[in-house]
C-alpha cells in the first residue's frame, strides 16, 4: 500500500467517510425486548443507570457480545480476530435527566484505541427514539482524529463526570433512532452524544468496544483483560492490550 493510500485509509477508517453504520442487527426484536424487560425489572428499584463491563460476569451480556449476527458485521470491519475491550450498559429511566455529552469512544485516561483496528457497537435493547434519548452522531467527524477532552461540567451525582470533547463539535448532527435488536457501528473517533429520556418507558442500550490484534495503543493495567470472541489470532497474545507497546 502506498503512503498516500495508507493515509487515506487511516483518515476515513474502517467504516468509511461517514464513520457510522446503522443497518446492523444483533438479535430478533422480541429477544432484545425480553432481555430489556428482565434488566428493567432487575434495576428498577435502585434506578441503576450504568453497569460497567457486564460481559465479564453476566451471562446475558456475555451472549450479547457474541451475537452471531453482530459478529458477522464486526468481522467484516475488523477481520477474523475480534476481542471485547469494554462494555457499558446504560439505562435511561423515564423522566430522569441523563445526558451523555459529546465524546469519542476510543480515547480516555485509561485507553487509546487504534481506530483502524477497532470499532464501537451500540446495541439497542429497547427502541431508542429521539424522545427516549437515542444516539446523536456527527457523520464524518472521525476524520478530524482524536480531539482534546476533559470531564463534563455538570452531572448526576451517582454517575460521576463523563468525559466530553473540549472543542465545539462541528458538522451536521444526525439523530439515529434504532429499534430493539438493532445496533449502530461507529468509528472510535466519531463524535456522538445522547440526550435525556423524555418518553414514558426506560431506554436500554449496551455499548461494546471491539478490537482486533494490535488495536490497544495505550491501556491502563487496571483495565480487565481483553475477551476474545472470534478468531484464532489471540492465543499467542493472551495479554495483548495490557502491554503498552505491542
Ligand atoms: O447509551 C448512550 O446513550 C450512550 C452511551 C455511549 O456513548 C457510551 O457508552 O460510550
Ligand atoms: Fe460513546
Amino acid at each position: 500500500m502506498s503512503e498516500l493510500t495508507h493515509h487515506a485509509r487511516t483518515v476515513t477508517g474502517p467504516l468509511g467517510h461517514r464513520g457510522v453504520r446503522t443497518t446492523v442487527e444483533w438479535a430478533p426484536l422480541g429477544a432484545a425486548r425480553a432481555r430489556a424487560a428482565a434488566l428493567i425489572a432487575e434495576h428498577r428499584a435502585h434506578q441503576t443507570e450504568i453497569v460497567r463491563n457486564p460481559h465479564l460476569d453476566q451471562e446475558w451480556a456475555a451472549a450479547m457480545v457474541r451475537s452471531r449476527l453482530l459478529l458477522a458485521s464486526v468481522r467484516a470491519v475488523l477481520g477474523p480476530d475480534v476481542a471485547v475491550e469494554n462494555t457499558f450498559l446504560v439505562v435511561k429511566w423515564p423522566g430522569r435527566a441523563f445526558e451523555v455529552p459529546w465524546h469519542q469512544d476510543g480515547i480516555d485516561a485509561r485507553i487509546e484505541l487504534d481506530p483502524a483496528r477497532s470499532v464501537a457497537a451500540w446495541l439497542a435493547l429497547t427502541d431508542a427514539t429521539v424522545a427516549s434519548g437515542c444516539l446523536d452522531v456527527i457523520p464524518g467527524s472521525h476524520q478530524a482524529g482524536y480531539l482534546p477532552y476533559g470531564p463534563e461540567a455538570v452531572t448526576g451525582q451517582a454517575r460521576g463526570r463523563a468525559d466530553t470533547v473540549s472543542v465545539e463539535p462541528e458538522g451536521q448532527l444526525l439523530s439515529v433512532p434504532v429499534h430493539a435488536g438493532r445496533a449502530v457501528l461507529m468509528d472510535m473517533r466519531l463524535l456522538h452524544r445522547s440526550r435525556s429520556n423524555t418518553s414514558d418507558g426506560a431506554r436500554v442500550g449496551l455499548n461494546v468496544r471491539y478490537v482486533a490484534p494490535g488495536a490497544c495503543l495505550r491501556r491502563d493495567p487496571t483495565c480487565p483483560s481483553l475477551v476474545p470472541v472470534s478468531g484464532t489470532g489471540w492465543s499467542s497474545t493472551p495479554q495483548e492490550g495490557r502491554e503498552s507497546s505491542t
